[in-house]
């Protein structure tokens, strides 16, 4: 089984080292555009293999596409990150012509693989990719609320002072600032609700933290982050490798699901080897439906700045 990473950056090479540990794939292409940059990374990747105890064969490409031919899954990390201060929808100038030349260059040599978009503004690159590659819409996965979702479960967990690992929470809507729902309604400590051990108050300030993980980290690094990032792609490709069924919230392109036509926006959907398979209908109330609809507009307005 072969992955694709392009993208040798912060992302797209944790990403890489996330998938290798996991010993999913017998082999993982890191592409960069830069000259000599994956294959540096791919042979310090390697180097760890004895180490970790992993047996991935990790192969740098300065943009050979020849090297991903055959991939069941690429991962679209390529592009620039933001710097303290901006919002992820500053990147679009720059990153929808990177993203949607890589795709079109992926699907010459992969024309069966599932894409897992990462590379921001999330939710209009997915969208994107789903528009310029032509693929069927269940082979483009945008990776956004896995990681919002794991972001809003530490949250919780701080506030509660308990373990992450049995805090259930989900983020869903754009992976924007100020366009991401975490669902504190739904969420839960052990299948209790939240809201029995945290006022009103407290959910309220946990889902705004959440909801500027990414912008507190950028502050804080002088980038973004990719730790987090890159082990959300990772289990976005576990899922889709193992065949795990997993219910992980990503942007997906939507006909009617969610009252949403023509837009790629985070959801819970169940992810396998086909790709993602359903969306699963959370049932939201009317403050909740409202969160999602002004969150859809912000991200139709940023697909309407795209050249299709
Ligand atoms: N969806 C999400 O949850 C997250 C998205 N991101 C986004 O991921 C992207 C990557 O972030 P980082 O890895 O931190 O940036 P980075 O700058 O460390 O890495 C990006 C890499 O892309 C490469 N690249 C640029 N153009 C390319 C092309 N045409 N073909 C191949 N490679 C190309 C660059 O040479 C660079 O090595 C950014 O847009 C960032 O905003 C970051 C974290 C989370
Ligand atoms: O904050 C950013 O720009 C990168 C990102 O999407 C995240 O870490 O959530």
């Amino acid at each position: 089984m072969k992955v694709t990473v392009v993208g040798a950056g912060n992302v797209g090479a944790s990403v890489a080292e996330y998938v290798a540990m996991k010993d999913i794939a017998n082999e993982v292409v890191l592409l960069d555009i830069k000259e000599g940059f994956a294959e540096g990374k791919a042979m310090d990747l390697n180097q760890c293999a004895t180490l970790n105890g992993f047996n991935t064969r990790i192969v740098g490409s300065t943009n050979d596409y020849s090297k991903t031919a055959g991939s069941k899954v690429v991962v679209i990390t390529s592009g620039i990150p933001r710097k303290p201060g901006m919002t992820r929808e500053e990147l679009i100038g720059t990153n929808a012509g990177i993203v949607k030349t890589v795709t079109e260059n992926i699907i010459k040599y992969s024309p069966d693989a599932i894409l897992v978009v990462i590379s921001n503004p999330m939710d209009t690159m997915t969208y994107l990719s789903a528009k310029s590659s032509g693929l069927p819409k269940n082979r483009i996965i945008g990776m956004g609320g896995a990681l919002d979702s794991a972001r809003f479960r530490y949250r919780l967990a701080e506030a509660l002072e308990c373990n992450p690992n049995d805090v259930q929470g989900v983020v869903i809507g754009g992976h924007g600032d100020t366009t991401m729902i975490p669902l504190t309604r739904l969420a839960t400590y052990n299948s209790t609700p939240v809201s029995n051990y945290l006022s009103e108050e407290k959910l309220e300030e946990v889902a705004k933290a959440t909801m500027v993980g990414g912008a507190t980290l950028t502050g804080l690094l002088g980038t973004s982050a990719w730790y987090a990032p890159g082990a959300a792609g990772a289990a976005v490709v576990e899922s889709i490798i193992r065949d795990q069924k997993r219910l992980i919230s990503c942007s997906v392109y939507l006909e009617g699901e969610y009252g949403q036509e023509d837009i790629c926006v985070g959801v819970p959907v169940i992810i396998g080897k086909d790709g993602w398979e359903e969306v699963i209908d959370y049932k939201l109330n009317d403050d909740e439906k409202a969160k999602f609809e002004a969150s859809c507009e912000a991200v139709r307005k940023m697909n309407n700045a795209l050249e299709l």
